[in-house]
């Protein structure tokens, strides 16, 4: 499948139950939004917060976000309708919850095949059971099909707290990592999940740097005040946008074209230094011109 690189540094969860949240999130920059229809919404409220998606996209048919609702899992009595209702509503993608078997994502993509109104429509899923983790790899591999309409993965880490047991994001440190190197596999976006405290911007802003150095493309959010800091934690910083543009012009020397390796600074840069910084300075691209 021919991915375009979107950026994903933010990705905010708006209750679709919150009509006060719901109002709020054109006005964001959050790169990503996900209307939830799973969790954050109680069980007797969720015909209305699909009624409330459906408005919501019809009063708002553009969007300089990315658009994702999340649904409640097929098995579940809501699954079906809130499918429906998501596909109506052509997002950019459908969140499928709790992902632990590569069916869960074939089962669905086939469901949206049934129509046109679907084309285009991707398919993200959220890992966070103890299965899900097992299963990443088979998972992730269905990023490499495009029918399968597999585009990102999204770590459900307090699901993953909740199944398990584990207390502390040091401890889920080996599941993330397992995890981020299925995606990857896969050619897949992953995206890191949710700082409950959203009062606390100084630990949310140092479990951003700490996602950035582990691989992740971005951050689940759960409130607007976290949005900047995400945002700005996986632009890439300005020695590293430095370093590419020197990297770059190294190789555009006359004399280096055509080699496979050189040196800048004292130290050596290959050809995949190139792509890396090629790669680097075309996502910046991309983020200024959002
Ligand atoms: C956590 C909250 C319930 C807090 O809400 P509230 O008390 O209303 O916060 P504030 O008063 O500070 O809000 C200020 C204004 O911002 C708007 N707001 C708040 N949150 C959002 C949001 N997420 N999106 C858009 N707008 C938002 C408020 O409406 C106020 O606006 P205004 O009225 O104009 O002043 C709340 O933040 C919230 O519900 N957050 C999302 C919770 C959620 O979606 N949870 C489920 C997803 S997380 C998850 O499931 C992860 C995963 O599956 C896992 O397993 O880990
Ligand atoms: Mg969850």
């Amino acid at each position: 499948m021919i991915r375009t690189f979107r950026p994903r540094r933010s990705a905010l969860y708006v209750p679709a139950s919150n009509n006060r949240a719901l109002a709020k999130a054109a006005s964001l920059d959050a790169d990503v939004i996900i209307f939830d229809l799973e969790d954050a919404v109680a069980p007797d409220v969720k015909e209305d917060a699909r009624e409330a998606l459906r408005e919501y996209f019809v009063a708002h048919p553009q969007s300089k976000a990315e658009r994702v609702v999340r649904v409640n899992g097929l098995a579940s009595e809501w699954g079906a309708e809130d499918l429906f209702a998501a596909r109506a509503c052509r997002p950019d993608a459908i969140l499928l919850p709790k992902v632990e078997t590569p069916q869960d994502i074939t089962g669905v993509a086939e469901i949206l095949e049934e129509t046109d109104a679907s084309e285009g429509v991707r398919l993200w899923a959220m890992i966070e059971t103890p299965r899900g983790i097992l299963n990443a790899d088979e998972i992730a591999e269905l990023g490499l099909r495009s029918t399968a309409r597999l585009d990102c993965f999204v770590i459900g880490t307090n699901d993953i707290s909740k199944e398990t047991g584990t207390k502390g994001r040091g401890a889920l440190m080996p599941w993330l990592m397992q995890v981020l190197l299925c995606a990857k596999a896969g050619k897949l976006d992953v995206i890191d999940g949710v700082y409950n405290d959203f009062s606390d911007l100084d630990g949310f802003a140092a479990e951003c740097i700490e996602a950035v150095r582990m691989g992740f493309d971005g951050k689940s959010l759960i409130h607007p005040s976290q949005i900047e800091t995400a945002n700005a934690s996986f632009l890439p910083d300005a020695a590293s946008v430095a370093q590419a543009r020197m990297i770059v012009e190294a190789f555009s020397n006359r004399e280096k074209i055509g080699k496979g390796v050189t040196s800048l600074n004292g130290k050596m840069v290959e050809r995949l230094h190139l792509e890396m910084a090629e790669k680097l300075l075309e996502k910046l691209d991309i983020i200024g011109k959002k």
